[in-house]
C-alpha cells in the first residue's frame, strides 16, 4: 500500500456535528456550552471546521485532512501525514515567534487534525491586499517570522546532530512531490495539470521552447530536492498569512520539510509581486515597498540571531555571512520567478490574477507575468537588490507594449 493511503481504523473525514462532538469531548468549552460549527475550508487540501460557543462568541479551529486532494477528488490520494508535519511545524515555528502563528490547542494523527486558534479577526493577507486594504505590518513580520524560523532551524543556528534529528520528523515527500511537480515540472511542460486561457497559447508554449529557461529552471528544481538547508514552511503564500493593520499570523505549513531559505523568500516575494502586478501602476509601489522591507528585515534578523546565536565555527569567517545573504537572496528570486509562472498557467491559481476583468486586461497581465516570471528564473544572478524587483517589472511591460 502507497504512502498516501495509510490510515489509521480510527480514521474518518468530520461532519460539522462530528466536530462538535470532538470539541465537547475534548472539553474544549465550559460544560453545558452551546456550539454551532461550520466548515469553512477554501484551500486546495483540507477541511476546516470553525466552531463558536453562540453564548460567548469563543470560537476554536479543528483543521482536518482528507486522504485525498481536495481541489481534485478521491483520484488524487494525498497522504494524512501531512497534518502531523503541519502540527509540528506549528509548534516548532511557536518557539522562536509565538506571535506570528496560531496557537495549537490540540492534535491527534489518527485522526489528522490540529485544532488550533481561531484567527477569524484577521484577514487572509492575499483577500486584504485585492481589497486595497493597507497591511503596513505585514512585511516587518513576515521578514522577522522568515529569519527567525529559518535560521534557528538551520545548521548556522541549531545543533548539528539535533538538526538531522528534526530533518527525520520532517521528511514529507508526498508534499514536497506536489511542489517538485506543480512548482518547478509541469507548467515547464505540456502537462496534463497545466490549466490556462486558450488565449495564452502562443506564450505558453513560448516557456515550453525556451531551453534556456529549463536548464535554470532544472538548476533551481535540483536545489529545492537536495539543499536541506533549513525548516521552511513550504508553501508560504499570501492566502497563508492571516494579517490586519497590527497583527500578522502565519497558517498552513503541512509542506513544511528542510529546503533552501531561499524558497519561502522567494514565495513571499512572488506573491507580492503578483499582487502588484494585478494593480494599475500607480497602486503598486506599496508592494515593491512591501518587498523592500521584507528583505530589510530578513536580513537585520538573520544578522542579528547570526551574531548572538550562530554556532557554526565558520560563522565569524569574514564574508560567510554575506556569501549565505547573497545566495539566499539569488535563489529567492529564481524560486519566485517559478512561482509567478505556475501560479499563471498551471494547477494552482491566484486570484489576483483570475479575478481581473475585463478578460482582455487579464491576459495581457497573465502575459506579463509569464514574461516577468521567466526574466527573473533566467536573470536572477543580476537581481541582487530588492530594490530591483521594480525596475525589473516596470521594464518587463515596458517591452510587451
Ligand atoms: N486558524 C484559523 N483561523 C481562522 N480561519 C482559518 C484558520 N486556519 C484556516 N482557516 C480558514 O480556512 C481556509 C483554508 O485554510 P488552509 O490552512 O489554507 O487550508 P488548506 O491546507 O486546505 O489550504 C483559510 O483560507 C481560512 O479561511
Ligand atoms: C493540489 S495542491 C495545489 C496547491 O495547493 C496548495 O496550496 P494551499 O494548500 O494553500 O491551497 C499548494 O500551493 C499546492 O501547490
Amino acid at each position: 500500500m502507497c504512502a498516501a493511503n495509510k490510515q489509521s481504523s480510527n480514521y474518518k473525514p468530520l461532519t460539522e456535528s462530528d466536530a462538535i462532538t470532538l470539541a465537547k469531548r475534548l472539553n474544549l468549552f465550559e460544560n453545558d456550552s452551546q456550539l454551532t460549527c461550520y466548515e469553512i475550508g477554501d484551500g486546495n487540501l483540507n477541511l476546516v471546521f470553525k466552531v463558536t460557543n453562540t453564548e460567548n462568541g469563543e470560537s476554536i479551529i479543528i483543521k482536518q485532512a482528507l486522504p485525498y486532494a481536495k481541489v481534485v477528488g478521491e483520484s488524487w490520494p494525498l497522504t494524512l501525514d501531512r497534518s502531523r508535519i503541519e502540527t509540528n511545524a506549528l509548534i516548532k515555528q511557536a518557539e522562536f515567534v509565538p506571535q506570528y502563528v496560531p496557537k495549537v490547542y490540540y492534535s491527534d494523527e489518527s485522526l489528522a487534525i490540529t485544532i488550533m486558534e481561531d484567527l477569524s479577526h484577521l484577514q487572509i493577507a492575499r483577500a486584504a491586499l485585492m481589497n486595497d486594504e493597507d497591511l503596513p505590518l505585514l512585511s516587518n513580520h513576515i521578514g522577522e517570522f522568515l529569519a527567525k524560523t529559518l535560521f534557528y532551524t538551520s545548521d548556522y543556528g541549531l545543533n548539528q546532530h539535533y538538526k538531522k534529528e528534526l530533518v527525520k520528523q520532517f521528511i514529507n515527500p508526498d508534499l514536497c512531490k506536489i511542489t517538485e511537480d506543480l512548482v518547478f515540472t509541469d507548467p515547464f511542460f505540456d502537462h496534463e495539470t497545466n490549466d490556462f486561457e486558450q488565449e495564452l497559447q502562443k506564450d505558453v508554449e513560448r516557456i515550453w521552447n525556451d531551453q534556456v529557461l529549463k536548464l535554470e529552471v532544472a538548476k533551481l528544481k535540483q536545489i529545492f530536492l537536495t539543499k536541506a538547508e533549513a525548516l521552511v514552511h513550504g508553501d508560504l503564500h499570501t492566502g497563508s498569512i492571516f494579517a490586519d493593520e497590527k497583527e500578522t499570523k502565519v497558517i498552513d505549513p503541512e509542506f513544511a520539510y528542510f529546503g533552501p531559505i531561499g524558497f519561502d523568500v522567494g514565495q513571499v516575494f512572488a506573491n507580492l509581486l503578483l499582487n502588484a502586478i494585478s494593480r494599475e501602476p500607480k497602486k503598486q509601489n506599496i508592494l515593491f515597498t512591501h518587498i523592500e522591507t521584507t528583505w530589510t528585515v530578513f536580513v537585520e534578523e538573520f544578522t542579528k540571531a547570526w551574531k548572538n546565536d550562530a554556532i557554526e565555527v565558520f560563522s565569524q569567517v569574514d564574508g560567510y555571512l554575506e556569501y549565505v545573504l547573497s545566495e539566499i537572496f539569488e535563489e529567492a528570486v529564481g524560486f519566485a520567478g517559478c512561482e509567478i509562472i505556475r501560479r499563471t498557467i498551471g494547477l494552482a491559481h491566484v486570484a489576483d490574477l483570475d479575478k481581473i476583468e475585463p478578460a482582455n486586461k487579464r491576459i495581457s497581465i497573465k502575459q506579463l507575468a509569464l514574461k516577468l516570471g521567466s526574466e527573473l528564473v533566467k536573470n536572477r544572478k543580476s537581481v541582487t537588490n530588492p530594490k530591483d524587483f521594480k525596475e525589473y517589472t516596470i521594464q518587463t511591460a515596458l517591452s510587451s507594449l
